[in-house]
């Protein structure tokens, strides 16, 4: 018959937004948060002020800081914490869990010096008898236009597409799509290095670069994401899908994005630290330009913008020098990649 409650670990914006979908959906939502005050403040205001400020949050959703209590009479459990996160939680899902659990990871980052996608840190990280099965949930979705009822496509995936199919039906509703799709190394590259990219459309937007030097970032991008990807075994059209480029077309054209927002603070002059400290959410493309960069190495793959955006945030790389750079790079062929991939090389 399956779960009475649908959990939610992470009361940050996407795991509040999430929850709201459950409970649209006539879920009862336990919202776990580390954090007492929060806790407190949605269970009496019925608000996020930090993450969602403006939406009310319905009585459905039920919000603890005990993971035990959280935990209690389910077997789905969605994971909304930062990739930094993800190895703390999710160790201490399996010592408190008894039961065999369907964990929904919705996060998107890989992981510095591992290289190991999130579905692959949850597995070290969980024991055998506590997990059933892992979908990561992934797309173009700010969790600022979910929480406001706009219209919403996502996509599932999971080594065990049964779950997957499970956990679609759980979400979808008539403002939030979800598709499946068995790619799951596809959909978690995506949805992680769209975030590099986010920061580098940042920067040339604050620089005062116009839309052409968008437009070209987020291509030369998505070739970049499709060769590295291509290589950790990924299906190459799941980059043409909504984990692909729709989600690069989100994160790097919205006001939303809070990768795009600290690109922008870098290319206006600010310092990465300075950035960092004002934002007060996840900014997951700088870790992850940093795991990019050691996989471009890895792989022996081509990535100049994760390369140059390396240089910039970690190297005092000027902005504007890097921009240079890439427009003085060896002329190619626009489509070397693609014959390549479609060649099977
Ligand atoms: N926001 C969005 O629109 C979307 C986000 N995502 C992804 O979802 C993931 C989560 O992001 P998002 O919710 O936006 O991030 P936020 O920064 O908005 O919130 C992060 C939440 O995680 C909590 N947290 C951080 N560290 C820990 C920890 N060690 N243990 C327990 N809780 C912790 C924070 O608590 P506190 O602040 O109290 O420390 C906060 O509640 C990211 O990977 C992001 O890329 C995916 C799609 C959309
Ligand atoms: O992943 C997201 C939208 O799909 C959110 O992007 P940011 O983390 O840049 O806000």
């Amino acid at each position: 018959m399956g779960t009475t409650k649908t959990v939610v670990l992470g009361a940050g914006s996407w795991g509040t937004a999430l929850a709201l979908v459950l409970a649209d959906n006539g879920k009862k939502v336990s919202l776990w948060s580390h954090n007492p005050d929060q806790v407190r403040e949605i269970n009496e205001s019925r608000t996020n002020k930090r993450y969602l400020p403006g939406i009310e949050i319905p009585e459905l959703i039920i919000a603890t800081s005990s993971l035990g209590e959280a935990l209690k009479g389910t077997d789905t459990v969605i994971l909304a914490v930062p990739t930094k996160a993800i190895r703390e939680v999710s160790g201490k899902i399996s010592e408190i869990s008894n039961a065999p659990l369907t964990i929904v990871h919705v996060s998107k980052g890989i992981e510095p010096d591992t290289h190991l996608r999130i579905s692959e840190m949850i597995k070290e990280e969980m024991s055998p008898e506590s997990l059933k099965a892992i979908v990561v949930l992934s797309g173009p979705s700010h969790a600022e236009e979910v929480s406001l009822r706009h219209p919403t496509t996502v996509a599932v995936s999971s080594e065990n597409m049964d779950e997957a199919e499970r956990i679609q039906d759980l979400f979808i509703n008539q403002n939030f799509r979800v598709y499946t799709n068995p790619d799951i190394v596809g959909v978690e590259i995506g949805g992680a290095l769209k975030n590099i990219i986010a920061l580098a459309a940042g920067i040339t937007d604050g620089l005062g670069f116009g839309d052409n030097a968008k437009a070209a970032l987020m291509t030369r991008g998505l070739a970049e994401i499709s060769r590295i990807g291509t290589k950790m075994g990924a299906n190459p059209l799941t980059f043409a899908g909504l984990a692909g480029i729709g989600d690069l077309i989100v994160t790097c054209t919205s006001v939303h994005s809070r990768n795009w927002r600290a690109g922008n603070m870098l290319g206006k002059g600010q310092s990465l630290d300075e950035v960092l400290d004002s934002m007060g959410m996840v900014v997951e493309g700088v870790r992850t330009t940093k795991a990019a960069y050691q996989l471009a190495a890895k792989y022996e793959v081509e990535m100049p913008i994760t390369e140059t955006l390396y240089k910039v945030l970690f190297e005092d790389l000027p902005a504007k020098e890097g921009a240079e750079l890439l427009m003085a790079r060896d002329k190619t062929h626009e489509m070397e990649d693609l014959t390549n991939i479609l060649n099977g090389n």
